[in-house]
């Protein structure tokens, strides 16, 4: 038996690409393509058959032009090597009644698959639902957490931040932006992700061509649309995915199920650009459910999972013969190779004593110990057969260009405005939403009308008034803040494990984009209030309140933002916010005035105290007086409320404040950056 991986092992790179004119099929029209003699003159003459090309050969614009040599420029091949890869989970310890008090245990779900791809070929990895398919390309994307024994070399080396940048990894689940548009989303992914030498235009153009051949264009100003409003369909969502890696020109593009769910036609569509973006000189490998036998004659390679071990890793078109040689024949000539194969995997062998009689052939499919029987006759007939050469074929020392250190992306500023911009757009409806105004407005006259022009001989009132003002600048932007990186964690995940940008960027962007709305809200509550509740009528008055209640703010967002940062949970962060924000309250200072000193440390802690200090502290002065009844004039600093809180220092108040702002925020930044995947 020649081994298929073996017989071709030259044909790979140059064989594939080197004699065939291939035809690209785009969304529009189809292009017969002829390729070149070698990967690296095929990288160098991409121009004659990527499928940014395509778009360029009607246009033929100056700007364009430009770009597209600059993209050609920042490709480079890669040569994927992956020998021996296991993989196992840890499965639950806790006893459960179901499994009360097992003892730990693990499960491989990955064990020893092999495999070469190269530049110019694209891969599908085959299997049965739950067979490793998923684990293994997240293993190869560089992704997987854990530790994946055996080797993955990328041009002999490992994983590295600049392979990452030059890998695009299109997940299951489509993580995109609900209220960007198709043409918003991936305008703002060429924004960030293409090389800085492109000017904006040239990188907006690139994202109008990803449209254009991907066949969008009829919702490219549709709305992505998510689990709560509709938008744009399933295969147009899968689309825009695959479009936002491709529009880093990636090296290697990795795709999990990127037909599942799609008509036919879309299907081989998407797997035809995957395949003109193979013969670019990339190195493609996509796991796919169920293809057609239109799909699986598109595909260069295969790898076949059966319950995480491979029975098949080689060339596309030379499986039929392999399974042929070991006696597998699907007993007809016009079965599509690929249902032969997971049939295959799932253990299912036509019967060789009668081939004729597909009756028998699935009548025997209950028949678990001969399916698994099957499985691992077929899983040693890989190791004897094709896991020697294949082996000696990775360690075989091919000249592997060596992958330079790239830094394509934007610098600092330059990701920050970017993200600030799509964060904007994408959290208006948010943000400026109307239901959000009319809750502040509406408590802001409800409150001014409670305690409309109230003076110094009701100040026990005047002093609820400022305490109010503390708290509730303190629990609403606290629970606004609270869902901010949960809720974006999966598209943090995903533009980060592909180096999209820095963290810090990202954080100061989030920050600086929630600032507006949440300083314009209570400037405009203090306003309406402090004038109707008939505080002191001093506009140097009225201002401090209002920077103490903005610096109030700040702090309560900060605080928000490290629980969501450090429970990435909104249930957990609420419950705790809750009861955070309940001993603020009750610690105050307000409402309890002889608290027990074992438990009085506590308004230390509140950020809610110090700012129910100040307020008072500016808005009384030291000499001022009230009706204290019996026509008596007392001193406000005597009053017991004011009494207590002592307001003899307030410079201490303002910088308790100052390091709670920082110190929150330096938290939910530690949280963060501890939380990202390995
Ligand atoms: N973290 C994990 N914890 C427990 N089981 C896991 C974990 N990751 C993977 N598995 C198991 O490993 C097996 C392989 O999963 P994987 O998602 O790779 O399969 P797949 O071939 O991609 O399946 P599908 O085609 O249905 O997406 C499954 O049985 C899955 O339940």
């Amino acid at each position: 038996m020649m081994p298929p991986e073996l017989e071709n092992t030259n044909t790979s790179t140059t064989g594939n690409i080197g004699t065939s004119s291939i035809m690209l099929t785009n969304w529009t029209e189809t292009v017969t393509v002829h390729a070149e003699p070698s990967v690296s003159s095929s990288i160098n003459n991409m121009s004659s058959c990527s499928v940014q090309d395509q778009g360029l050969q009607g246009q033929q614009e100056p700007a364009l032009s430009r770009s597209f040599t600059i993209l050609r420029a920042s490709l480079r091949p890669v040569t994927l090597k992956f020998a021996d890869v296991a993989y196992s989970v840890c499965l639950s310890t806790k006893g459960t009644r179901f499994t009360s008090g097992e003892p730990k245990s693990t499960r491989a779900v990955l064990n020893g698959v092999s495999g070469i791809v190269r530049p110019g070929e694209l891969l599908a990895m085959l299997g049965p639902s739950g067979s490793g398919k998923t684990t293994l390309l997240t293993a190869l994307a560089g992704r997987l957490p854990g530790k994946v024994s055996g080797s993955i070399t990328y041009n002999g080396q490992a994983f590295s931040s600049s392979m990452k940048r030059i890998t695009g990894f299109v997940t299951q689940d489509d993580v995109l932006y609900a209220h960007l548009t198709v043409l918003e989303t991936l305008t703002y992914a060429a924004l960030l992700r293409l090389p800085k030498k492109l000017t904006r235009e040239e990188k907006i153009e690139q994202a109008e061509l990803i449209i254009m051949e991907l066949g969008l264009t009829r919702c490219r100003n549709s709305v992505v649309g998510g689990p709560l409003f509709r938008g744009i369909s399933g295969g147009e969502r899968k689309r825009v995915s695959i479009g936002q890696e491709m529009l880093v020109n990636p090296s290697l593009l990795l795709l999990d199920e990127p037909t599942s769910g799609l008509d036919s036609t879309t299907a081989q569509r998407i797997v035809a650009t995957l395949r003109g973006l193979a013969r670019g000189g990339r190195t493609v490998i996509t796991t796919i459910h169920q293809p057609s036998s239109r799909l699986y004659r598109m595909f260069d390679k295969v790898v076949v999972l059966s319950e995480g071990c491979p029975i098949y890793s080689g060339q596309a078109g030379r499986v039929m013969e392999y399974f042929e040689s070991l006696g597998y024949n699907p007993g007809f000539n016009f079965m599509n190779p690929a249902d032969f194969l997971l049939d295959l995997a799932n253990g299912l062998v036509p019967d060789t004593r009668s081939q004729d009689d597909q009756l028998e052939f699935h009548g025997r499919m209950d028949h678990h110990e001969d399916q698994n029987s099957a499985k691992q006759s077929l899983i040693s007939s890989y190791k004897s057969n094709l896991y020697p050469l294949l082996i000696s074929e990775i360690h075989r020392n091919a000249q592997d260009p060596v992958l330079p250190s790239s830094s394509l992306r934007g610098n600092w500023w330059q990701q920050f405005k970017v993200l600030l911009r799509r964060g904007l757009q994408e959290r208006k409806h948010e943000s400026y939403s109307g239901l959000r105004i009319f809750q502040v407005m509406s408590v802001s006259i409800l409150s001014g009308l409670l305690w409309w022009h109230s003076d110094t001989s009701h100040i026990q009132d005047q002093v609820g008034l400022l305490f109010f003002f503390s708290i509730f600048w303190g629990f609403f932007p606290l629970f606004n803040a609270i869902f901010a990186f949960p809720q974006e964690r999966p598209m943090l995940i995903k533009e980060r494990s592909s180096g999209m940008y820095r963290l810090s960027s990202y954080y100061f962007a989030r920050m600086a984009g929630d600032l507006p709305m949440e300083l314009i809200l209570p400037t405009i509550f203090v306003t309406v209030t402090y004038w109707m509740g008939g505080l002191k009528p001093s506009l140097i008055t009225f201002v401090l309140t209002l920077l103490i209640i903005l610096f109030n703010v700040l702090v309560s967002q900060g605080l928000g933002l490290a629980l969501g940062a450090i429970l990435m949970d909104v249930k957990q962060a609420t419950t705790l916010a809750s009861v955070t924000m309940l001993v603020f309250l009750l610690a105050g200072g307000y409402y309890i005035q002889h608290i027990p000193p074992f438990i009085a440390w506590l308004k230390y802690i509140s950020f809610s105290h110090y700012c129910y200090k100040l307020l008072v502290g500016i808005q009384y002065s030291a000499t001022e007086v009230y009706d204290c009844g019996l026509q008596m004039h007392c001193r406000v600093m005597d009053f017991p409320a004011v009494k207590y809180l002592g307001l003899d220092n307030m410079l201490w108040d303002a910088a308790a404040l100052t390091i709670m702002l920082v110190g929150y925020r330096v938290l939910a930044y530690v949280a963060l950056r501890m939380g990202e995947p390995h």
